[in-house]
């Protein structure tokens, strides 16, 4: 059994005001008995311009932001997967987009790099393009959490199952998370489709810690947060707003589910 909570967000443009959000919802999360916490995408900043994201990006296992959740990870004994912050690359004028996991010692254990860069224009104004700023990765990165494999996505990336497929590799994940900070019209259409999809075809839980809300930068993004089970059931949700969507994983459900239908088993790779 793992007890896992997706912590939603409405982040705002000023990183000290995230920084006590997420800890007060860490705290909660850590209080209603999660072992395992995830943060959403972009949880430390929701700011006006992409470049926002040059002036807070901090070093490797250096800085404000990093050293918050380490501490949290510690206080609390808990694993935490830490949404995204900008980490600096060699130039200055680019960022990637990371994903960092902390264990209950408050040690890093994991790093991934945002591997797509969402980019959209809706032809009414709202248009998009993290490439302008962000660095891509390169690498799938999955991380042992108590014995469960953990593989980590970020938000575009639920798009590419090529990626959760190599996730799958040399062993199957038990459970994919995925912080995002899907925008209100796409994540209306395809957010839940692509996660529930997500889930059916990789035999495992997925966890998605989402923004989800007005945010003050006039952004709105679509929120419901959820914890889908291995046959691609919803078994936690919240549509908008601060909160924590909590859950239980259980091994015995996802023998069953790969036992009853073994269409894992059944990959021509
Ligand atoms: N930040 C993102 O990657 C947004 C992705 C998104 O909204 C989508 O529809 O895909």
């Amino acid at each position: 059994m793992l007890n896992v909570a997706a912590l939603q967000m409405v982040s705002a443009p000023d990183v000290a005001i995230n920084l006590a959000t997420a800890c007060r919802l860490i705290a909660e999360a850590a209080d209603q008995g999660a072992r395992l916490l995830a943060l959403p995408e972009y949880f430390c900043l929701m700011g006006q311009s992409d470049r926002d994201k040059l002036a807070i990006a901090e070093a490797e296992d250096s800085g404000p932001i990093q050293d918050t959740l380490a501490a949290a990870a510690q206080r609390h004994g808990v694993w935490i997967i830490g949404g995204t912050l900008p980490l600096r690359t060699e130039d200055p004028q680019w960022v990637r987009n990371s994903c960092r996991v902390w264990g209950p010692d408050g040690r890093p254990r994991a790093r991934y790099d945002k591997i797509h860069l969402f980019a959209y224009d809706n032809g009414r104004g709202e248009r998009y393009d993290e490439g302008r700023v962000l660095q891509a990765g390169d690498a799938p990165v999955a991380v042992e959490v108590d014995g469960w494999r953990v593989g980590l996505g970020i938000c575009y990336d639920l798009r590419f199952p090529e990626l959760f497929r190599a996730l799958m590799q040399p062993a199957p994940c038990d459970l994919l998370v995925l912080p995002a900070a899907f925008t209100h019209g796409t994540g209306r259409a395809h957010w839940e489709l692509l996660l529930r999809a997500r889930a059916v075809e990789n035999q495992c839980y997925v966890l998605a810690p989402a923004q989800g809300g007005l945010h003050p930068n006039g952004r709105r993004t679509w929120g419901h947060s959820l914890l889908a089970d291995p046959w691609g059931e919803v078994l936690a949700v919240q549509a908008e707003g601060e909160g924590v969507v909590a859950g239980t994983l259980r091994r015995q459900r996802l023998d069953e589910v790969r036992a009853q239908l073994p269409a894992l088993a059944h990959r021509r790779i």
